[in-house]
C-alpha cells in the first residue's frame, strides 16, 4: 500500500485565470514502499507538491492519487514530517508519540506496545519521559518521526526534515533514516535542498524545473546503489566518495544549475 501519483498536476495560485502559476504538468509516479526525493530551485513549488499528497492543497487541474485514490483531505493513511518539529511542549516524548493513535482510538494495551516498539526503535527509551525543550533539536526531531512512524502510514512525507539542525545532528539523523528505510520500507516523499541527502537517502531523485514547477528529470538511484553494492546501513562518509555517489550527485547538481542559470541569465 502506498503509491503515490501525479498526475498532468498543475496549481494556480489566487484566481485561476489571473493568479500565478506555481505548478504546471506534473507527472510523476512513486511506487509503494519506494524513497523518492524531490530537489529543485528555491520556489519551485516543492512543497506545495508535497502539500497536496497530504490533502492541505487542492490541486487547480489533473490528478494527485494515494492508493488509486484522488487525494480530497487529510488522512490517515498519510503522515507528515515538517522542518519544524511542531511538538506538543505540554506532553512528554511518550505522550507526544501516543497522541496519534489515541485519535485514532487505538486500544491501550496495543497503543502501548507500539509506542514502546517505536521508542526502542529510534533510540529515545532513556527520554521517554522528557518534555521537547529538554531535548536538543536532533532529538526533538527524532520524536517527530516517531510519532509519524507509530501510526504506522501508507505514506510519510517529509518536507526538509533535518533543514533547521545542525551539520553533524543531520549527518546522524540521515544516516537513521537510511537505517530505518531499510528495516521498515515505506513509501516517502522527501523535500530537500541538500543534493547530497538526496542521493544518499532515495531510490529516486526527481528534480524539479524552475517556476512554474514540472517534473524535469527523474534519476534513478537504486539500481547504481545496489549494483555498486552501497545499499546496506553504510555511513554518509563511506559512500559519498564512491565514483557512482559522486556521478550522481553531480549529474543533479548540474540539472539543478542549469536552471538556475534560466533564472538568472
Ligand atoms: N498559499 C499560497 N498563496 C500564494 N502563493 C503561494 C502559496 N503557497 C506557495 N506559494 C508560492 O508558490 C511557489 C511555490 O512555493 P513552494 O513553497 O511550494 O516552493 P518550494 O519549492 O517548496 O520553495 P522552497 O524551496 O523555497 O521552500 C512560491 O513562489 C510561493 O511563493
Amino acid at each position: 500500500m502506498g503509491a503515490i501519483r501525479f498526475d498532468n498536476v498543475g496549481k494556480v495560485f489566487g484566481r485561476a485565470n489571473s493568479g500565478f502559476a506555481a505548478l504546471e504538468a506534473v507527472d510523476l509516479d512513486i511506487r509503494e514502499r519506494e524513497f523518492v526525493a524531490i530537489v529543485g530551485p528555491s520556489g519551485c513549488g516543492k512543497t506545495t507538491c508535497l502539500r497536496m499528497v497530504a490533502g492541505f492543497e487542492s490541486v487547480s487541474s489533473g490528478r494527485v492519487l494515494v492508493n488509486d485514490r484522488v487525494v480530497k483531505a487529510p488522512g490517515s493513511d498519510r503522515a507528515v514530517v515538517f522542518q519544524q518539529f511542531a511538538l506538543f511542549p505540554w506532553k512528554t516524548v511518550r505522550q507526544n508519540i501516543e497522541f496519534g493513535l489515541r485519535n485514532k482510538r487505538t486500544p491501550r494495551d496495543e497503543r502501548n506496545e507500539l509506542v514502546d516498539d517505536v521508542l526502542k526503535l529510534m533510540t529515545l527509551e532513556s527520554h521517554r519521559d522528557a518534555y521537547p525543550h529538554q531535548l536538543s533539536g536532533g532529538m526533538q526531531q527524532r520524536v517527530a518521526i516517531a510519532r509519524a512512524y507509530v501510526l504506522d502510514p501508507d505514506v510519510l512525507l517529509m518536507d526538509e526534515p533535518f533543514g533547521a539542525l545542525d551539520a553533524q545532528t543531520r549527518v546522524v539523523m540521515q544516516e537513521e533514516l537510511v537505517r530505518l528505510a531499510r528495516i521498515n520500507p515505506r513509501t516517502v516523499l522527501f523535500i530537500t535542498h541538500a543534493v547530497e541527502e538526496a542521493v544518499y537517502l532515495a531510490d529516486r531523485v526527481a528534480i524539479m524545473s524552475r517556476r512554474p514547477g514540472t517534473i524535469k528529470e527523474v534519476i534513478d538511484v537504486k539500481t547504481v546503489r545496489t549494483s555498486e553494492d552501497w545499499d546496506g546501513f553504510e555511513k554518509i562518509e563511506d559512500v559519498m566518495d564512491l565514483e557512482s555517489f559522486v556521478h550522481l550527485r553531480t549529474r543533479i547538481w548540474k540539472s539543478l544549475r542549469e536552471e538556475k542559470v534560466a533564472v538568472d541569465g
